[in-house]
């Protein structure tokens, strides 16, 4: 079979990629804005020319290889000259993969080649179809062969690693490799004993490749390396929501606290049960996922010097804060608003004076239903507290339950009955203020508003359960304190009355602001729990959302982009600087790979005095703040940044409809986003105003006093406290982040959701393409196949031989014997070449030597 291996022609052409014309978006998710993004795509890598069927590698093969990723995205520049240079002659009747709008790519076999393009069959249909060069893509000899390990196809690229992505998937495997990253695509259904202890068990001190691709792997692997190199380890899951991120997280924690945590004693069971409370205070119901998570998180796990776990930290970044005044229709509110109606006990819930979840503005304009894991489960929630008899059914999510579980995880994180009371109290306490509406105080000639009559009982209850004055709950609700800064005497402290529409920002603000600081109380609270005192590494695994893409993009999704952009930016030097580092340790002659550097984009958010975050800072200081001339700055100050544009630059007609200082386009690099800026200035500041920041620190609550400390001293004349904006505050968690990642090692997943509609083994080919796209992915493959992503060491190579040679060549110098294996089996010389201690080949080469060499 080797011998064949000669006889192959090599060459190939390559085509720019243009994603655009594919529109491979999904239902509810828009593709990114579309406009000057063959200027920002990945490069289609080449399609080579056809060569002849091979066997399959060898399952047996005893010598194993390490496979590394070379290097990520290209620029369009040098996708222009590969397509002159590497332009060739077709192949007739040959299979390629052609672009197709739904299923990505369909297989379809040359007939004959034109000045622009290619006329082709359809394999399905053996319809005759027309399609440009760069809409063809090679194929494998077989393209029903699956790998475990994308690499080890003979033609990198994203047409192939879908199609064998797709074939896996039909066979119920969700995992494979590209190299050493991992890619996960959501089976929606849970696979009988694929997370067992059993599993676990077996992945326990297993390379990479040795057996079948799972997350256990990249547990371990992350573990050994930790060992061996004394070094802490990143594991960075990423992925669109509902793709299976939190899923994986939770399975590396339980992996690692299985195997090394049983010493450790309460510590294990804490870190595994800091999921239901971050769950029941973090994650809703989107309608994208039942169990979002609506914040990011770092995990670390850490590990005293004898390899044992020892405890752990949650670094939490970004809670989505909108969400607890208002949901989208058909989403929810935080679970734990639910659970505390559901599964609260009777006395608990007279206590806190709760009802149905229509009762409450702040539930009732969102989805009403329960979750439950079972229809049996349905009669654990009394009636009465129904809103809606529709039960939604989830593995994830149980409503009832969930109260159970999180009440016995916050009890083993250590909180006492107080405590808890306090943190019931709070969220009802929530509900009642959001139920408080407002009405023109006719009394008030200065045009103020008062608590409307049916509300009255609602600021009692929330006044009592968040252990305020009635009486000074209403004012602050319904005037603000200010301190005169000019005329009269400076200082002077004044009641301004509010208009009914400010009067409910403020009361939004308020529990806005309660919210979230109870839920950075709760981070802390599970820190103290789980200490590290004897700490010396830790694995850390990274869960913050993948780059987004709306029909309406705000200042969620420009602060969700940016953290992508820094992170594919990681990613990017990680890979490529390690690849080349270790070429260049190994003496080997290979061209330095280029990728695209998407620097310049991070620096349009986050550079001093005209960056956007900035902008958006200096905005807020403003006397009279406005997006408007938010958006006009932020237009003026970058006129010829790459990366910025107008909105009437954008292809899509909703978005071309703004006007110019109404919305940013900008080129990231998975594609162009239009943000529309209306809500950027209030979303960017999530600090009370001064008299409710007051209101709270007169409440007779001490922890919800401690969770507001005083600012007295800071204060400054009048209005809002000088503090860190939401975005700045952002940035600086993310530049602490990025450091902490530099200094460990690092390990990639990436999920991907299979479907929009939640459905088991449902392959959506067009909309998984789109996101192994955003995932850097298919530029990963173009770079991938110009390096060398498969070696083996050569003392590995010899001794797989070794006990099958004769004796006078098993004395030989191990690199020696590997060159005469090489020349006597007759390998080309450019698909691979000898390092230092280790033999390097190309793409899908080292399966072909493998299968081909085992005697
Ligand atoms: N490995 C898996 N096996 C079975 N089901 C899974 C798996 N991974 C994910 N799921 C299902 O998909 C749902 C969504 O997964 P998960 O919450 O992990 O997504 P996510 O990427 O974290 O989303 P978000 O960003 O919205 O939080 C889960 O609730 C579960 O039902």
């Amino acid at each position: 079979m080797l011998r064949t291996l000669d006889k192959r022609q090599k060459g190939g052409t390559a085509s720019e990629n243009s994603v655009k014309s594919k529109s491979v978006n999904a239902s509810n998710v828009k593709k990114p804005d579309a406009s000057s993004e063959t200027t920002i795509k990945p490069t289609r890598p080449e399609i080579t020319k056809s060569e002849p069927p091979r066997e399959p590698p060898s399952q047996k093969s005893e010598i194993r290889s390490e496979v590394i990723l070379t290097s990520s995205s290209s620029t369009p520049i040098a996708s222009r000259r590969i397509i002159k240079r590497n332009s060739v002659p077709p192949d007739y009747g040959r299979i390629v993969w052609i672009t197709d709008p739904d299923a990505g790519f369909q297989a379809a076999r040359i007939v004959d080649l034109s000045k622009s393009g290619f006329t082709l069959t359809l394999l399905h249909s053996n319809e005759t179809v027309n399609r440009k060069y760069e809409e063809v893509f090679s194929s494998e000899e077989d393209p029903n062969k699956s790998v475990e390990d994308n690499c080890a196809l003979m033609h990198l690229n994203e047409a192939t690693l879908l199609n064998n992505c797709r074939l896996r998937y039909k066979q119920k495997k969700i995992y494979s490799y590209v190299a050493n990253i991992l890619i996960s695509i959501n089976p929606y259904q849970t696979i009988d004993g694929f997370y067992s202890s059993q599993k676990i068990k077996e992945y326990r001190g297993k390379s990479l490749g040795q057996k079948e691709p799972h997350i256990y792997a990249i547990a371990d692997k992350s573990f050994r390396e930790m060992r061996r190199h004394r070094k802490s380890q990143s594991i960075i899951v990423s992925g669109e929501s509902g793709a299976g991120k939190t899923e994986s997280q939770k399975a590396i924690l339980r992996y690692l606290c299985e195997n090394w945590g049983a010493d450790a004693g309460p510590i294990q069971q804490r870190l595994l049960e800091t999921n239901p409370i971050l769950e029941a205070f973090g994650n809703a119901k989107t309608l994208r996922n039942n169990n979002s998570s609506r914040f990011g998180k770092f995990v670390q796990i850490h590990f005293a010097d004898n390899g044992n776990v020892a405890g752990g930290h949650v670094s939490h970044y970004l809670l989505e804060t909108s969400r607890i005044c208002r949901q989208t229709s058909g989403e929810r509110n935080y679970h734990i608003f639910y659970q505390l109606i559901a599964g609260s006990s009777p006395e608990l819930y007279k206590y806190l004076a709760l009802g149905q979840p229509h009762c409450f503005n702040y539930l009732s304009k969102g989805f009403l239903g329960f979750f439950t894991h079972s229809v049996n489960s349905q009669t654990n929630i009394l009636k009465s507290r129904w809103s809606d008899s529709r039960f939604s059914e989830d593995s994830m999510v149980d409503d009832y339950l969930d109260f159970q579980r999180l009440e016995n995880a916050l009890k083993l994180t250590g909180l006492n009955e107080k405590e808890l009371m306090f943190i019931w109290s709070t969220v009802a306490g929530i509900l009642h203020l959001g139920n408080i509406e407002f009405e023109e105080n006719h009394g008030d000639s200065r045009g103020g508003c008062k608590v409307s009559q049916r509300s009255e009982g609602y600021v009692d209850q929330a006044a009592r359960l968040l252990g305020l004055e009635t009486i000074e709950l209403r004012m602050g609700l319904c005037a603000r304190i200010m301190q005169t800064t000019k005329g009269g005497a400076r200082g002077t402290l004044i009641r301004v009355p509010l208009k009914s529409y400010e009067a409910i920002a403020g009361r939004d603000a308020l529990s806005k602001s309660i919210y979230s600081k109870l839920f950075d109380w709760l981070v802390s609270r599970i820190n103290r729990s789980i200490p590290f005192e004897e700490s010396t590494h830790f694995i850390g695994v990274l869960d913050v959302a993948g780059f987004e893409y709306y029909a309406v993009n705000s200042f969620e999704q420009f602060c969700i982009n940016f953290c992508n952009e820094k992170l594919q930016n990681f990613f990017n030097e990680r890979i490529l600087k390690e690849e080349q580092e270790l070429y260049e340790k190994e003496a080997l002659n290979v061209r330095r790979i280029e990728f695209m550097d998407n620097k310049d984009c991070i620096d349009l958010f986050e550079m001093k005095g005209k960056g956007l975050f900035d902008l958006l800072d200096e905005e807020a200081r403003l006397p009279t703040p406005s997006y408007k001339n938010f958006t006009k700055r932020a237009h003026e100050e970058n006129r010829k940044h790459f990366r910025l544009d107008t909105p009437r630059k954008s292809k899509v007609k909703t978005h071309r409809e703004m006007r110019d200082d109404e919305g940013l386009l900008i080129r990231h690099y998975a594609g162009s986003v239009c943000y529309e800026t209306k809500q950027f200035v209030e979303k960017n500041d999530d600090q009370l105003h001064n008299s409710l920041q007051i209101l709270i620190e007169q409440s007779a609550s001490p922890l919800l006093v401690s969770l507001f400390p005083s600012a007295t001293s800071s204060r400054p004349s009048g209005n809002k406290l000088k503090s860190q904006s939401v975005g700045s505050k952002f940035k600086s968690q993310l530049t602490i982040l990025l450091e902490k990642l530099q200094s460990t090692g690092t390990h990639f997943v990436r999920c991907i959701k299979p479907n929009n509609q939640m459905d088991a083994w449902n392959f959506d080919g067009a909309a998984i393409l789109s996101q192994l796209q955003c995932a850097g992915m298919t530029s990963v493959l173009k770079l991938m196949q110009d390096g060398f992503p498969s070696r083996t060491s050569f003392g590995d190579l010899y001794s797989s031989y070794q006990r099958k040679l004769p004796p006078k060549l098993a004395r030989l110098d191990p690199r020696l014997f590997a060159k005469c294996l090489f020349r006597a089996l007759g390998l080309d010389p450019p698909d691979f070449q000898f390092g230092v201690t280790k033999v390097f080949f190309r793409a899908g080469k080292f399966a072909e030597f493998d299968s081909g060499s085992s005697f």
